[in-house]
């Protein structure tokens, strides 16, 4: 079998020789802004600007061919309008799927029928990928023309292994099992299908940027990757919304993200690498190229204890001693190689141990969590992403303990974090700050929690638009807070 790793010096490679063949094509549907199709030999097609787009306004908007409500959440979503704050009720047949009202129910039916009869012949629940797959194809019978949107999607089917290849075909018999037979399509291009949900699928976000589904939206899908997009994708219901977050200039590509952005350059290139098939070569990635420029995300600390600045990782090498100079204070910081990976080895160790109790047993997990935290915090930068997950694993354990302290310390660490590694606009730093702003409220800190919704209701703003659940959530908080401040200086007065 092919070396991925060789493969992937070849691709970049010969990717590098070639010029980067341009082809205008047809302006995309939907669009709001002036905007154009264009192919490139690198990305495929792509969209570019055609006028300066500012920060905060909304370039496209479009509801999905199909979507469905994801394994983890289809009790607690309504699987036709994906609200997931309300009560449930599921359908009274299948039990599968849950709604938020009698006219969702009545308005899915379209969708869920057939799905509902197969659920209860097959007697088991069909997981997510086949829901979605099996919506698309009942689609397909109605309505073959508006199929077309789907069939032009990407879907490197070539560049799939063989193991993958062998998982969809075990797939496409359980989703033979769930649609009638004028539904099906043949087996090629059930693997076709497969192939193109994996390149293009998005997930649903809540209010809060977790994900509740998947969707296939087949225009905003021509939307190319980068590490540090000048675009995010929110959602309002089921409609999804690209916003940017800085000022767009005519010609510049439209992006955004399809990784998390917490994810070392290492990290990322794997994932991109291994489900879109393609190696990134954004601003950002080409930044940390550079022997001078530290990734926060990968970083230690200096270990100076009073200076605050990020150290490089010593890479793997022969020697026993790898030194760093501290750019901020020049300090020389000395590892050992061997203690430092044994060291962050058992803190990895700790976190897993600890992430596997947090549903079932929370105070075990955070004695593990803790242990993990102590090692790591005394090796690691504060924005590194292995601190950056024992601290959300903390604050989710302490949160739910309701021990607000702790929650409050590891929630403000996160909100640190979110600042050197997020653009300075983002929908997931506008939420990690009203987070913090919650437990101040729980803690009855009112003057700091007002300061922090003020921050968090500033971002969602330009990133989410005025008429966002998130944005709504948080004024209401902000303007509750500040009357009861008001209420408190008068009664005191
Ligand atoms: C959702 S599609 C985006 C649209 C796609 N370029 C097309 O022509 O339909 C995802 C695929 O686009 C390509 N792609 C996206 N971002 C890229 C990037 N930054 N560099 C190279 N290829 C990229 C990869 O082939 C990836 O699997």
């Amino acid at each position: 079998m092919e070396n991925r790793s060789t493969k992937e010096f070849e691709d970049n490679k010969s990717q590098s020789k070639q010029a980067e063949a341009e082809i205008i094509l047809d302006e995309p549907k939907g669009a709001l802004k002036k905007v154009c199709i264009k192919k490139t030999e690198h990305k495929g097609r792509g969209i570019y600007a055609l006028e300066t787009i500012q920060r905060g306004t909304s370039i496209w908007q479009e509801l999905p061919f199909s979507a469905v409500v994801d394994d983890q959440n289809i009790s607690k979503a309504c699987s036709s309008c994906f609200v997931n704050d309300k009560r449930m009720f599921r359908c009274s047949k299948c039990s599968l799927v849950h709604y938020c009202s009698k006219q969702c129910q009545v308005d899915d039916w379209q969708n869920h029928q057939e799905e509902c009869k197969a659920t209860v012949k097959v007697q088991r629940n069909p997981p997510t990928f086949i829901r979605l797959a099996s919506r698309i194809l009942r689609k397909r019978r109605v309505d073959v023309t508006l199929f077309k949107q789907i069939e032009n999607l990407e879907s490197n089917y070539s560049k799939f292994q063989q193991s993958q290849m062998e998982t969809f075909a075990q797939l496409a018999m359980v989703v033979k099992e769930c649609v009638g037979k004028d539904e099906l399509i043949p087996a090629a291009d059930m693997l076709t299908l497969f192939c193109q949900l994996t390149s293009n699928g998005f997930s649903v976000l809540d209010a809060e940027m977790q994900s509740t589904g998947v969707g296939i939206y087949p225009n905003v899908s021509l939307l190319n990757h980068s590490c540090w997009p000048n675009c995010v994708v929110i959602f309002e219901g089921l409609k999804l919304n690209v916003r940017p977050i800085r000022k767009i200039e005519i010609g510049e590509e439209i992006t955004i993200s399809y990784t998390d952005l917490f994810f070392t350059g290492e990290e990322r290139r794997k994932e991109l690498y291994e489900r879109y098939f393609f190696t990134c070569r954004c601003e950002l990635c080409e930044k940390y190229k550079s022997v001078s420029e530290v990734d926060p995300r990968s970083a230690l600390r200096c270990s100076n204890t009073s200076c605050d600045n990020p150290v490089d990782q010593p890479s793997s090498s022969d020697k026993d001693e790898e030194y760093a100079v501290c750019c901020k204070c020049g300090k020389i910081s000395t590892f050992d190689v061997a203690v430092l990976d044994d060291n962050l080895k058992k803190a990895r160790s700790l976190f897993k141990k600890g992430s596997e109790l947090s549903t079932s047993e929370p105070e075990n997990a955070l004695t593990y969590l803790h242990q993990a935290f102590l090692i790591q915090q005394s090796l690691l930068y504060y924005a590194n992403h292995e601190l950056v997950m024992t601290h959300r694993a903390l604050f989710d354990c302490s949160s739910k303990l309701h021990k607000w302290d702790e929650a409050l310390q590891h929630a403000e660490c996160l909100e640190r974090a979110y600042h050197v590694v997020y653009p300075e606009y983002h929908p997931d730093t506008a939420v990690q700050i009203y987070r913090v702003a919650k437990i101040l409220l729980y803690m009855n800190q009112l003057e700091k929690a007002v300061t922090e919704l003020r921050y968090a209701l500033k971002i969602s703003e330009v990133t989410c638009g005025y008429r966002h659940k998130l944005t709504k959530v948080i004024e209401t908080s902000l303007k509750n807070s500040e009357a009861e401040i008001a209420i408190g200086q008068s009664t005191r007065s």
